[in-house]
Protein backbone atom coordinates (compact mmCIF):
# COMPACT_ATOMS: atom_id res chain seq x y z
CA UNK A 1 0.00 0.00 0.00
CA UNK A 2 1.26 3.62 -0.88
CA UNK A 3 0.50 6.36 1.62
CA UNK A 4 -0.54 8.65 -0.52
CA UNK A 5 -4.42 7.43 -0.55
CA UNK A 6 -4.52 8.03 -4.21
CA UNK A 7 -7.33 6.10 -5.82
CA UNK A 8 -9.05 6.28 -2.50
CA UNK A 9 -12.52 8.54 -2.56
CA UNK A 10 -12.89 10.00 0.30
CA UNK A 11 -15.68 12.38 -0.24
CA UNK A 12 -18.41 13.38 -2.42
CA UNK A 13 -18.79 16.67 -3.17
CA UNK A 14 -20.97 18.93 -5.57
CA UNK A 15 -18.01 21.62 -5.61
CA UNK A 16 -15.44 20.44 -7.92
CA UNK A 17 -14.67 17.95 -10.66
CA UNK A 18 -10.89 17.56 -11.51
CA UNK A 19 -11.09 14.89 -14.83
CA UNK A 20 -7.21 14.49 -14.46
CA UNK A 21 -7.71 12.32 -17.79
CA UNK A 22 -9.44 14.96 -20.10
CA UNK A 23 -7.50 17.64 -18.04
CA UNK A 24 -10.78 19.12 -17.25
CA UNK A 25 -11.80 21.30 -14.39
CA UNK A 26 -15.61 21.91 -13.55
CA UNK A 27 -16.05 24.05 -10.72
CA UNK A 28 -19.85 23.89 -9.58
CA UNK A 29 -20.96 23.12 -12.97
CA UNK A 30 -18.58 25.58 -15.13
CA UNK A 31 -16.21 24.99 -16.85
CA UNK A 32 -12.54 26.77 -15.99
CA UNK A 33 -12.46 27.85 -18.90
CA UNK A 34 -16.21 29.64 -18.88
CA UNK A 35 -15.45 30.88 -15.45
CA UNK A 36 -12.37 32.46 -16.02
CA UNK A 37 -13.67 34.37 -19.11
CA UNK A 38 -16.49 35.58 -17.08
CA UNK A 39 -15.61 35.60 -13.00
CA UNK A 40 -13.93 37.96 -11.04
CA UNK A 41 -12.97 36.21 -7.36
CA UNK A 42 -16.63 37.89 -6.02
CA UNK A 43 -18.32 35.91 -8.48
CA UNK A 44 -16.77 32.68 -8.18
CA UNK A 45 -17.08 32.76 -4.35
CA UNK A 46 -20.75 33.39 -4.91
CA UNK A 47 -20.86 30.71 -6.62
CA UNK A 48 -18.72 28.17 -4.11
CA UNK A 49 -20.55 29.12 -1.30
CA UNK A 50 -24.45 28.93 -2.88
CA UNK A 51 -26.32 26.63 -0.32
CA UNK A 52 -23.93 26.29 2.27
CA UNK A 53 -24.66 28.43 5.03
CA UNK A 54 -28.14 30.31 5.92
CA UNK A 55 -27.87 33.46 4.45
CA UNK A 56 -27.54 34.03 0.31
CA UNK A 57 -25.10 36.54 -0.30
CA UNK A 58 -24.30 37.22 -4.44
CA UNK A 59 -21.74 38.52 -5.99
CA UNK A 60 -22.35 42.35 -5.52
CA UNK A 61 -23.13 41.74 -1.38
CA UNK A 62 -19.81 39.60 -0.86
CA UNK A 63 -18.07 42.41 -2.45
CA UNK A 64 -19.16 44.70 -0.03
CA UNK A 65 -18.96 42.52 3.25
CA UNK A 66 -15.63 41.72 1.69
CA UNK A 67 -15.02 45.58 1.39
CA UNK A 68 -16.33 46.15 5.42
CA UNK A 69 -14.40 43.03 6.87
CA UNK A 70 -10.49 43.79 5.06
CA UNK A 71 -12.07 47.24 7.20
CA UNK A 72 -12.32 45.66 10.02
CA UNK A 73 -9.58 43.45 10.24
CA UNK A 74 -7.04 45.89 9.47
CA UNK A 75 -6.95 46.45 13.22
CA UNK A 76 -5.14 42.95 13.58
CA UNK A 77 -1.96 44.27 11.58
CA UNK A 78 -0.90 45.74 15.21
CA UNK A 79 -0.32 42.47 16.31
CA UNK A 80 2.79 42.11 13.91
CA UNK A 81 5.56 42.26 16.14
CA UNK A 82 9.20 41.39 15.24
CA UNK A 83 8.91 37.57 16.19
CA UNK A 84 5.91 37.22 13.63
CA UNK A 85 7.79 39.68 11.04
CA UNK A 86 10.69 37.16 11.16
CA UNK A 87 8.64 34.54 9.68
CA UNK A 88 8.56 33.48 6.14
CA UNK A 89 4.91 36.04 4.80
CA UNK A 90 3.03 33.17 4.82
CA UNK A 91 3.29 32.06 8.63
CA UNK A 92 3.57 35.39 9.29
CA UNK A 93 0.01 35.58 7.34
CA UNK A 94 -0.99 32.34 9.06
CA UNK A 95 0.23 33.31 12.71
CA UNK A 96 -2.04 36.91 12.44
CA UNK A 97 -5.61 34.74 10.82
CA UNK A 98 -5.19 32.93 13.87
CA UNK A 99 -6.02 35.91 16.06
CA UNK A 100 -9.92 34.71 13.93
CA UNK A 101 -12.30 33.26 16.30
CA UNK A 102 -13.28 30.42 15.05
CA UNK A 103 -17.25 30.29 14.12
CA UNK A 104 -19.30 27.97 11.90
CA UNK A 105 -21.53 31.13 10.58
CA UNK A 106 -21.30 33.25 6.98
CA UNK A 107 -19.67 36.27 9.20
CA UNK A 108 -16.41 34.22 9.96
CA UNK A 109 -16.22 32.80 6.39
CA UNK A 110 -16.37 36.29 5.12
CA UNK A 111 -13.80 37.42 7.30
CA UNK A 112 -11.38 34.62 6.87
CA UNK A 113 -11.95 35.33 2.64
CA UNK A 114 -10.99 39.01 3.71
CA UNK A 115 -8.21 37.91 6.09
CA UNK A 116 -5.37 36.95 4.12
CA UNK A 117 -5.23 39.36 1.43
CA UNK A 118 -5.54 42.21 4.81
CA UNK A 119 -2.48 40.43 6.73
CA UNK A 120 -0.30 39.43 3.57
CA UNK A 121 -0.01 42.73 1.88
CA UNK A 122 0.24 44.48 5.81
CA UNK A 123 3.49 42.00 6.21
CA UNK A 124 4.79 42.48 2.76
CA UNK A 125 5.29 46.21 3.39
CA UNK A 126 6.60 46.23 7.17
CA UNK A 127 9.06 43.52 6.17
CA UNK A 128 10.12 45.55 3.84
CA UNK A 129 10.46 48.45 5.84
CA UNK A 130 7.07 50.16 5.12
CA UNK A 131 3.66 51.36 6.29
CA UNK A 132 1.21 49.19 5.56
CA UNK A 133 -1.77 50.91 3.92
CA UNK A 134 -5.25 50.65 5.07
CA UNK A 135 -8.38 48.73 3.19
CA UNK A 136 -10.57 50.39 0.95
CA UNK A 137 -13.89 48.69 1.17
CA UNK A 138 -15.35 50.36 -1.97
CA UNK A 139 -12.83 48.15 -4.25
CA UNK A 140 -12.88 45.03 -4.84
CA UNK A 141 -11.10 42.39 -3.33
CA UNK A 142 -8.31 42.04 -6.14
CA UNK A 143 -8.05 46.03 -6.95
CA UNK A 144 -7.73 46.00 -2.93
CA UNK A 145 -4.94 43.65 -2.64
CA UNK A 146 -2.97 45.09 -5.31
CA UNK A 147 -3.58 48.59 -3.90
CA UNK A 148 -2.36 47.60 -0.40
CA UNK A 149 0.58 45.68 -1.98
CA UNK A 150 1.71 48.77 -4.29
CA UNK A 151 0.42 51.82 -2.44
CA UNK A 152 -0.93 52.20 -6.44
CA UNK A 153 -4.10 51.75 -8.25
CA UNK A 154 -3.27 48.76 -10.32
CA UNK A 155 -4.14 49.14 -13.59
CA UNK A 156 -7.26 47.11 -15.02
CA UNK A 157 -5.28 45.00 -17.19
CA UNK A 158 -3.30 43.88 -13.60
CA UNK A 159 -6.66 43.27 -11.72
CA UNK A 160 -8.11 41.29 -14.21
CA UNK A 161 -5.34 39.19 -13.98
CA UNK A 162 -5.30 38.91 -10.08
CA UNK A 163 -9.09 38.01 -10.64
CA UNK A 164 -8.27 35.00 -13.73
CA UNK A 165 -5.79 33.70 -10.98
CA UNK A 166 -7.81 34.05 -8.02
CA UNK A 167 -11.10 32.41 -9.68
CA UNK A 168 -8.61 29.91 -11.53
CA UNK A 169 -7.46 28.57 -8.23
CA UNK A 170 -10.42 28.41 -6.16
CA UNK A 171 -10.91 25.47 -5.94
CA UNK A 172 -9.77 21.79 -6.76
CA UNK A 173 -10.94 18.61 -5.89
CA UNK A 174 -9.68 16.84 -2.71
CA UNK A 175 -5.95 18.45 -2.79
CA UNK A 176 -3.84 17.93 0.03
CA UNK A 177 -5.19 21.19 1.48
CA UNK A 178 -8.28 20.61 1.23
CA UNK A 179 -8.60 17.54 2.69
CA UNK A 180 -6.76 18.92 6.02
CA UNK A 181 -9.64 21.39 6.06
CA UNK A 182 -12.58 18.53 5.84
CA UNK A 183 -10.96 16.53 7.92
CA UNK A 184 -10.85 19.68 10.77
CA UNK A 185 -14.04 20.47 9.67
CA UNK A 186 -15.64 16.90 10.10
CA UNK A 187 -14.57 17.66 14.05
CA UNK A 188 -16.82 20.24 13.79
CA UNK A 189 -13.79 22.77 15.49
CA UNK A 190 -15.18 25.77 13.56
CA UNK A 191 -14.08 27.26 10.12
CA UNK A 192 -10.96 29.48 11.39
CA UNK A 193 -9.32 25.73 12.51
CA UNK A 194 -10.31 24.42 9.14
CA UNK A 195 -8.48 27.54 6.99
CA UNK A 196 -5.54 27.44 9.29
CA UNK A 197 -5.14 23.63 8.57
CA UNK A 198 -5.16 24.20 5.15
CA UNK A 199 -2.95 26.75 4.69
CA UNK A 200 -0.01 24.65 6.55
CA UNK A 201 -1.10 21.91 3.85
CA UNK A 202 -0.58 24.56 1.30
CA UNK A 203 2.11 25.71 2.11
CA UNK A 204 4.66 22.73 1.38
CA UNK A 205 6.70 22.69 -1.67
CA UNK A 206 5.16 19.85 -3.29
CA UNK A 207 1.71 21.81 -3.31
CA UNK A 208 1.20 25.63 -3.02
CA UNK A 209 4.98 26.47 -2.20
CA UNK A 210 6.18 25.76 -5.85
CA UNK A 211 6.03 28.96 -7.60
CA UNK A 212 8.70 30.81 -5.85
CA UNK A 213 10.93 28.16 -6.98
CA UNK A 214 9.77 28.34 -10.75
CA UNK A 215 11.23 31.76 -10.52
CA UNK A 216 14.28 30.47 -9.23
CA UNK A 217 14.63 28.02 -11.79
CA UNK A 218 13.46 30.78 -14.67
CA UNK A 219 16.84 33.29 -13.25
CA UNK A 220 19.21 30.40 -12.80
CA UNK A 221 18.34 29.20 -16.46
CA UNK A 222 18.84 33.05 -17.19
CA UNK A 223 18.61 32.82 -21.62
CA UNK A 224 16.56 30.31 -23.95
CA UNK A 225 19.54 28.22 -24.79
CA UNK A 226 20.94 27.47 -21.41
CA UNK A 227 17.28 25.74 -20.29
CA UNK A 228 18.08 22.03 -21.60
CA UNK A 229 21.59 21.46 -19.48
CA UNK A 230 20.55 23.32 -16.32
CA UNK A 231 17.46 21.03 -16.45
CA UNK A 232 19.57 18.16 -17.02
CA UNK A 233 21.88 18.80 -14.50
CA UNK A 234 18.97 19.20 -11.96
CA UNK A 235 17.63 16.08 -13.01
CA UNK A 236 20.66 14.11 -12.56
CA UNK A 237 20.88 15.27 -8.88
CA UNK A 238 17.24 13.83 -8.36
CA UNK A 239 15.48 17.20 -7.90
CA UNK A 240 12.04 17.19 -9.48
CA UNK A 241 11.06 20.22 -11.91
CA UNK A 242 9.17 22.93 -9.76
CA UNK A 243 5.94 24.11 -11.68
CA UNK A 244 5.74 20.05 -13.30
CA UNK A 245 4.07 16.80 -12.72
CA UNK A 246 0.15 16.29 -11.17
CA UNK A 247 -0.95 13.44 -8.67
CA UNK A 248 -4.59 13.58 -10.63
CA UNK A 249 -3.81 15.12 -13.93
CA UNK A 250 -2.49 12.73 -16.66
CA UNK A 251 -2.51 15.26 -19.31
CA UNK A 252 -2.08 19.01 -19.32
CA UNK A 253 -3.13 21.13 -16.26
CA UNK A 254 -5.96 23.34 -18.12
CA UNK A 255 -5.11 26.16 -15.34
CA UNK A 256 -1.87 26.34 -16.70
CA UNK A 257 -3.32 27.44 -19.97
CA UNK A 258 -5.84 29.60 -18.69
CA UNK A 259 -3.09 31.04 -16.60
CA UNK A 260 -0.85 31.99 -19.67
CA UNK A 261 -3.72 33.73 -21.41
CA UNK A 262 -4.78 35.60 -18.22
CA UNK A 263 -0.77 37.11 -17.98
CA UNK A 264 -0.73 37.96 -21.48
CA UNK A 265 -2.60 41.29 -21.57
CA UNK A 266 0.06 42.54 -18.84
CA UNK A 267 2.87 41.56 -20.66
CA UNK A 268 1.19 42.97 -24.29
CA UNK A 269 0.65 46.60 -22.49
CA UNK A 270 4.52 46.88 -21.68
CA UNK A 271 3.84 46.37 -17.96
CA UNK A 272 6.15 43.62 -17.54
CA UNK A 273 8.87 42.55 -19.00
CA UNK A 274 7.38 40.39 -22.25
CA UNK A 275 11.64 38.47 -22.88
CA UNK A 276 9.68 36.56 -19.59
CA UNK A 277 7.09 35.08 -21.63
CA UNK A 278 9.63 33.59 -24.31
CA UNK A 279 12.21 32.21 -21.42
CA UNK A 280 9.69 30.77 -19.54
CA UNK A 281 8.27 28.85 -22.56
CA UNK A 282 11.46 27.98 -23.78
CA UNK A 283 12.07 26.44 -20.21
CA UNK A 284 8.68 24.77 -20.17
CA UNK A 285 9.62 23.39 -23.81
CA UNK A 286 12.81 21.48 -22.78
CA UNK A 287 11.14 20.58 -19.23
CA UNK A 288 8.36 18.34 -20.93
CA UNK A 289 10.83 16.52 -23.34
CA UNK A 290 13.39 15.94 -20.55
CA UNK A 291 10.85 14.55 -18.23
CA UNK A 292 9.29 12.32 -21.36
CA UNK A 293 12.61 11.07 -21.82
CA UNK A 294 13.73 10.19 -18.68
CA UNK A 295 10.12 9.52 -17.57
CA UNK A 296 8.69 7.79 -20.66
CA UNK A 297 6.08 5.92 -18.57
CA UNK A 298 4.47 8.39 -16.37
CA UNK A 299 3.11 11.73 -17.78
CA UNK A 300 4.63 14.60 -16.04
CA UNK A 301 3.16 17.64 -18.11
CA UNK A 302 2.92 21.56 -17.07
CA UNK A 303 1.06 22.26 -13.68
CA UNK A 304 -0.84 25.70 -12.77
CA UNK A 305 2.59 26.51 -10.47
CA UNK A 306 4.51 27.48 -13.52
CA UNK A 307 2.37 29.93 -15.35
CA UNK A 308 1.37 31.63 -11.61
CA UNK A 309 4.35 32.14 -11.15
CA UNK A 310 5.34 34.67 -13.95
CA UNK A 311 1.79 35.85 -13.46
CA UNK A 312 2.04 36.94 -9.74
CA UNK A 313 5.80 38.17 -10.45
CA UNK A 314 4.25 40.76 -13.03
CA UNK A 315 1.83 42.05 -10.83
CA UNK A 316 4.02 42.76 -8.08
CA UNK A 317 3.92 40.03 -5.84
CA UNK A 318 7.54 38.69 -3.94
CA UNK A 319 8.42 35.20 -4.91
CA UNK A 320 8.35 34.42 -1.02
CA UNK A 321 4.77 35.83 -1.32
CA UNK A 322 3.10 33.54 -3.65
CA UNK A 323 2.00 30.84 -1.42
CA UNK A 324 -0.15 33.41 0.67
CA UNK A 325 -1.83 35.22 -3.00
CA UNK A 326 -2.37 30.84 -3.38
CA UNK A 327 -4.43 30.91 0.26
CA UNK A 328 -5.90 34.18 -0.56
CA UNK A 329 -8.01 32.67 -3.80
CA UNK A 330 -8.12 29.16 -2.57
CA UNK A 331 -10.04 29.51 0.91
CA UNK A 332 -13.18 30.39 -0.25
CA UNK A 333 -12.63 26.32 -1.86
CA UNK A 334 -11.33 25.17 1.99
CA UNK A 335 -14.57 26.92 3.53
CA UNK A 336 -16.80 25.55 1.22
CA UNK A 337 -15.71 22.51 1.36
CA UNK A 338 -15.77 22.60 5.22
CA UNK A 339 -19.38 23.76 5.40
CA UNK A 340 -20.28 20.89 3.02
CA UNK A 341 -18.60 18.16 5.12
CA UNK A 342 -20.48 19.90 8.36
CA UNK A 343 -23.66 19.33 6.56
CA UNK A 344 -23.70 16.34 4.56
CA UNK A 345 -20.68 14.46 6.40
CA UNK A 346 -19.40 13.01 9.63
CA UNK A 347 -16.29 12.52 11.51
CA UNK A 348 -13.26 11.59 9.43
CA UNK A 349 -11.58 8.79 10.93
CA UNK A 350 -9.85 5.89 8.60
CA UNK A 351 -8.14 3.09 9.59
CA UNK A 352 -4.85 1.86 9.89
CA UNK A 353 -3.08 -1.44 9.46
CA UNK A 354 -0.81 -2.30 12.25
CA UNK A 355 2.35 -3.61 10.96
CA UNK A 356 4.81 -2.80 13.71
CA UNK A 357 6.15 -5.16 16.26
CA UNK A 358 3.64 -7.34 18.67
CA UNK A 359 3.81 -7.64 22.20
CA UNK A 360 6.30 -10.47 23.27
CA UNK A 361 4.33 -13.39 25.04
CA UNK A 362 3.95 -13.63 28.92
C1 LIG B 1 -1.17 23.42 -6.66
C2 LIG B 1 -0.38 22.17 -6.67
O1 LIG B 1 -0.26 21.53 -5.66
S1 LIG B 1 0.23 21.63 -8.16
C3 LIG B 1 1.70 20.76 -7.74
C4 LIG B 1 2.82 21.72 -7.39
N1 LIG B 1 4.06 20.99 -7.08
C5 LIG B 1 5.10 20.96 -7.94
O2 LIG B 1 5.10 21.51 -9.03
C6 LIG B 1 6.31 20.21 -7.42
C7 LIG B 1 6.90 19.29 -8.51
N2 LIG B 1 6.04 18.17 -8.76
C8 LIG B 1 6.01 17.07 -7.93
O3 LIG B 1 6.75 16.96 -6.96
C9 LIG B 1 5.02 15.95 -8.24
O4 LIG B 1 4.76 15.90 -9.62
C10 LIG B 1 3.70 16.09 -7.45
C11 LIG B 1 4.00 16.12 -5.94
C12 LIG B 1 2.97 17.36 -7.83
C13 LIG B 1 2.79 14.91 -7.77
O5 LIG B 1 3.44 13.82 -7.33
P1 LIG B 1 2.94 12.33 -7.49
O6 LIG B 1 1.70 12.17 -8.22
O7 LIG B 1 2.95 11.80 -6.13
O8 LIG B 1 4.03 11.76 -8.41
P2 LIG B 1 5.09 10.80 -7.90
O9 LIG B 1 5.73 11.39 -6.71
O10 LIG B 1 4.45 9.47 -7.75
O11 LIG B 1 6.14 10.79 -9.05
C14 LIG B 1 6.16 9.84 -10.07
C15 LIG B 1 7.53 9.83 -10.64
O12 LIG B 1 7.72 11.00 -11.42
C16 LIG B 1 8.74 11.80 -10.87
N3 LIG B 1 8.33 13.18 -10.87
C17 LIG B 1 7.11 13.67 -10.52
N4 LIG B 1 7.10 15.00 -10.68
C18 LIG B 1 8.32 15.34 -11.09
C19 LIG B 1 8.93 16.57 -11.38
N5 LIG B 1 8.24 17.72 -11.28
N6 LIG B 1 10.20 16.59 -11.77
C20 LIG B 1 10.89 15.45 -11.90
N7 LIG B 1 10.39 14.24 -11.63
C21 LIG B 1 9.11 14.20 -11.24
C22 LIG B 1 8.96 11.30 -9.45
O13 LIG B 1 10.28 11.54 -9.03
C23 LIG B 1 8.62 9.86 -9.57
O14 LIG B 1 9.73 9.14 -10.09
P3 LIG B 1 10.13 7.69 -9.50
O15 LIG B 1 8.92 6.85 -9.76
O16 LIG B 1 11.34 7.33 -10.28
O17 LIG B 1 10.36 7.90 -8.04
O1 LIG C 1 -5.10 18.91 -6.81
C1 LIG C 1 -4.00 18.80 -6.27
O2 LIG C 1 -3.53 17.73 -5.82
C2 LIG C 1 -3.10 19.97 -6.17
C3 LIG C 1 -3.58 21.15 -6.95
O3 LIG C 1 -3.35 21.25 -8.13
C4 LIG C 1 -4.37 22.16 -6.26
O4 LIG C 1 -4.64 22.02 -5.07
O5 LIG C 1 -4.72 23.16 -6.91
Amino acid sequence: MKNGLEDIIAAETKLSDVDGAAGRLIIRGVSLDDLVATSRFEDVAALLLDGLFEQHADAASIRTLLGAARAELFAHVKAADAVLLALPPVDAMRALLARIGDGDDFTTAIRLMAAPAVFLSAVLRLQNGEKPIKPDASLSQSADILRMLTGKHPTSEQTAGLDAYLVTISDHGLNASTFASRVIASTHAGLTSSVLAAISALKGPLHGGAPGPVLDMLDAVGEPENARAWLSQALDHGERLMGFGHRIYRVRDPRADALKTALRPIFASGQADAGRIALAEAIEAAALALLKERKPDRPLETNVEYYTALLLDALGFPRNAFTGVFAIGRTVGWIAHAREQMLDGRLIRPQSRYVGPLPKAA
